[in-house]
């Protein structure tokens, strides 16, 4: 999250008349995270997250949002929870934007994930691939590869100034992965589609909840591990670590067992997860609002892990057998 849009006290206090969540004792701006605009609010009935969405949210599809994190809630899935207003509604406008209450979740983020934890989002993430079955709604996956090109057209022109023969790396995986190879007959459902470490919490080794559904739609299932393999399977030099990716796979096939086509396919799904990170990312680093508490996220990391996954075309590049996945 991050501060996009500022909230005065006043407002504040008089917004949250029309919930029954106690009178507000203090609230602060997030600075954590990249999208929309984030507040902890503390209340005379407890902790609780506001945000108000910001530009990559369309508001018709907060309703997907707030109501997949219900359906997940009541089939097993710890994440927070909407708090509905007086008239029984999730979603209201605040400071011009639309905005939502969710409950706190207790835990912590790992700022460096070692092997249980990944085999601890293997886990949480097949889970909620099976509890997301039965889902009533459905959302396209907006930033999937013809999302791509979008936008890449936004940052092309500038692409160079953050990497010398960025823009011709990119330009040449977008016409790659554009050309007929991504898969299109594999499992698919409601993914997360940003399971990233600071949205997987942990109480000691246990995942003790999964936030952050703004990106969540239905896709292809491997896209979401292959996305995770991304987020949480690469060292702070952008070394690959198989043990991490073994536990991760592994923990997933135990819940899910990933399919020999969806094995297969994990290579080019890790591409194009890769490069949809870094379109993100340079778009977001080259335009950041002014005034904005947010720190971008460094582009060049996806592009590192991009370069990485270019050179793997099957799961034993990676250094797994597919034994590996059911250990
Ligand atoms: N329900 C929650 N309970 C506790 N902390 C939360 C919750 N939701 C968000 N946060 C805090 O806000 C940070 C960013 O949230 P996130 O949903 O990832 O942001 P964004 O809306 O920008 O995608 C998290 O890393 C966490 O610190
Ligand atoms: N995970 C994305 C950024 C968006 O997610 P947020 O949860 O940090 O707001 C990335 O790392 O590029």
């Amino acid at each position: 999250m991050a501060v996009y849009t500022d909230v005065a006290a006043d407002e504040l206090a008089e917004f949250l008349k029309h919930y029954d969540i106690g009178e507000l004792l203090s609230y602060k701006g997030i600075a954590e995270g990249v999208e929309n605009s984030n507040f902890l609010l503390h209340t005379t009935a407890g902790s609780f997250i506001l945000t108000l969405y910001e530009k990559r949210v369309a508001k018709n599809d907060l309703p997907f949002f707030l109501g997949l994190m219900t359906h997940l809630a009541s089939n097993g899935i710890s994440c927070p929870q909407p708090v509905k207003n007086k008239s029984g509604e999730a979603l209201s406008t605040l400071a011009g934007r639309p905005a939502a209450i969710i409950n706190f979740l207790e835990g912590v983020w790992p700022r460096k994930p070692n092997a249980t934890h990944c085999a601890g989002v293997g886990e949480a993430l097949a889970k909620m691939h099976l509890a997301g079955k039965g889902f009533a709604m459905s959302r396209a996956n907006a930033l999937s590869v013809s999302g791509w090109r979008p936008l890449f057209e936004q940052a092309a022109s500038r692409a160079d100034e953050v990497q010398p023969g960025l823009r011709g790396f990119i330009e040449t995986e977008l016409d790659y992965l554009e050309g007929g190879v991504w898969p299109k007959n594999l499992p698919h459902g409601v993914i997360h589609a940003d399971l990233f470490p600071d949205n997987v919490f942990f109480l000691g080794d246990q995942v003790s909840g999964i936030i952050d559904f703004t990106f969540a739609c239905n896709d292809l299932l491997a896209y979401d591990v292959a996305i995770c393999l991304n987020a949480w399977c690469f060292e702070s030099d952008c070394s690959f670590n198989v043990t991490k990716a073994r536990a991760l796979l592994a923990a997933y096939g135990r819940e899910r067992e990933l399919s020999e086509a969806e094995q297969k396919a994990l290579p080019v799904l890790a591409r194009g997860a890769a490069l949809r990170f870094l379109l993100t990312r340079l778009v977001d680093f080259l335009n950041v609002p002014a005034g904005a508490l947010v720190r971008p996220k460094d582009p060049l990391e996806y592009a590192r892990k991009l370069r990485f996954q270019q050179g793997v075309s099957s799961m034993r590049d990676y250094g797994i057998a597919a034994s590996g996945l059911v250990a």
